[in-house]
């Protein structure tokens, strides 16, 4: 299985209910097609559990959606990346922007989150992306730039996720040029930074990613993937990304 990789983050939704009417419906596509694109659900912390039972013996991945920079310890309310690989799952979203805003999250921050969850096992997608006002006043490359060397390990085995702020959740995606430009940069700078690995790393994007507009994102050359929100939770949208992400294995 190879192609690109999608990943549903689920954000603060979904009860139980919830998870099973969406399970049930990948569940569905997975008995009726064979070698699909790699497919990744992050549900809430709550869900984790019962969706990694009902994901058991299927291709499906589990992430989680942030970890805790600690491995145990005095950090009320808080999950280590250590708990989330116990339960099973493969990969954990850092630095989300919504964490970044509304929990005040640095890049010093997230590299340590990063950090954690490579040291874990886990795979970390490291979010970054420009606000629309660092868009709109051409500083995004610096942004970027900022994010991948303050955000990412000296080793990193993990994903980048580029999501521009001003695209996530808005219905309207960046132009396929302006990701394009994007993920060509981010290349370079994870090839100046690392090499050979560095083209390894794949680079996903998030931001309005919907069935009538992802297949001309899959095409964007050197895109590794997409990560996607509000799709997520509807099973037949969803669905037919990981459908047309078969053309592109
Ligand atoms: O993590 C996912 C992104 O924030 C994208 O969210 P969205 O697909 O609802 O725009």
């Amino acid at each position: 299985m190879a192609g690109p990789i999608i990943i549903g983050n689920w954000k603060m939704n979904g009860l139980t209910k919830d998870a099973d009417h969406i399970i049930s419906a990948l569940l569905t596509y997975s008995n009726n097609h064979k070698n699909f694109a790699k497919t990744v659900v992050c549900p809430p912390f709550t869900q984790l559990q019962h969706v990694k039972e009902l994901i058991k013996n299927t291709p499906y991945g589990l992430g989680a959606q942030d970890c805790h920079v600690a491995s145990k310890g005095a950090h009320t309310g808080d999950i280590a990346a250590d708990m989330i690989k116990d339960l099973g799952a493969e990969y954990v979203i850092v630095g989300h922007s919504e964490r970044r805003k509304d929990h005040s999250e640095t890049d010093q921050l997230i590299l340590q989150k990063t950090q954690a969850a490579q040291s874990s096992g886990l795979l970390p997608v490291v979010c970054i992306g420009e606000t629309k006002e660092e868009r709109e006043s051409g500083q995004y490359k610096e942004v970027i730039a900022t994010q991948i060397k303050g955000s990412l390990p000296s080793e990193f085995k993990g994903l980048v996720a580029y999501e521009p702020v001003w695209a996530i959740g808005t219905g309207i995606s960046a132009k396929n040029e302006d990701i394009a430009e994007v993920i060509e940069f981010i290349r370079e700078k994870l090839i100046a930074q690392y090499g050979e690995n560095g083209k390894k790393t794949p680079i996903l994007y998030g931001g309005s990613v919907k069935p009538n507009n992802v297949k001309d994102i899959f095409a964007i050359a050197e895109l590794g993937g997409v990560l996607v929100g509000g799709v997520s939770l509807i099973p037949e949208d969803f669905l037919q990304l990981v459908n047309i992400a078969q053309d592109f294995i």
